[in-house]
């Protein structure tokens, strides 16, 4: 229906390392969620598949190219589940986040300008701050990384 109000379609992906670590991103100090450690990706853009904004996102924030059929759906959050706790100065909104695993891409993943990225292991994973809804993902992650890192 026009100018019905839909959730904000995100989707993120967990690349794994051979020793089952994952890559994480900090988020630049000066944008919303600053300094949170979350999965690399970003927000569909109209008509856009999710498959499509993965392999696109990772293009441009990553600098790395991934093929579809590498991309395994590991699981989703939605900030409307129990237990979802926004952060400080956030806009309320619904967001839906869509988490891939993928252990093979081409290229050496880079940082945009602003961003830091980390291959972070399980035991680390528990010290990290992260936006609301990368926090139940991370065990998604970590036990795809376990499997097939
Ligand atoms: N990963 C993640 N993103 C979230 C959560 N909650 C929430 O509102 N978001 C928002 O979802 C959007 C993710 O898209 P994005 O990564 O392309 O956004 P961005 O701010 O980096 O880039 P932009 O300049 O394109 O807006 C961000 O606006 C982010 O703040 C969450 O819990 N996890």
């Amino acid at each position: 229906m026009a100018g019905e109000q839909r959730a904000l379609m995100v989707v993120a992906v967990a690349l794994v390392d051979h020793a089952g670590r994952v890559l994480m991103q900090r988020r630049p100090a000066d944008r919303e969620h600053g300094g949170l450690w979350e999965f690399p990706g970003g927000k569909l853009e109209p008509g856009e598949g999710p498959l499509a904004a993965l392999v696109r996102e990772v293009d441009e924030e990553l600098s790395i190219e991934v093929s579809p059929g590498d991309c395994v759906p590991l699981g989703f959050a939605a900030n409307d589940a129990p237990g979802i706790v926004a952060v400080a100065g956030a806009p309320r909104r619904d967001v839906v986040l869509l988490l891939y695993g993928c252990a093979r891409w081409r290229g050496e993943p880079r940082a945009e300008e602003g961003a830091e990225l980390g291959w972070i292991a399980p035991d680390v994973c528990e010290s990290l701050e992260m936006p609301p809804l990368d926090v139940p993902l991370a065990r998604l992650a970590f036990e795809y990384a376990q499997a097939n890192g």
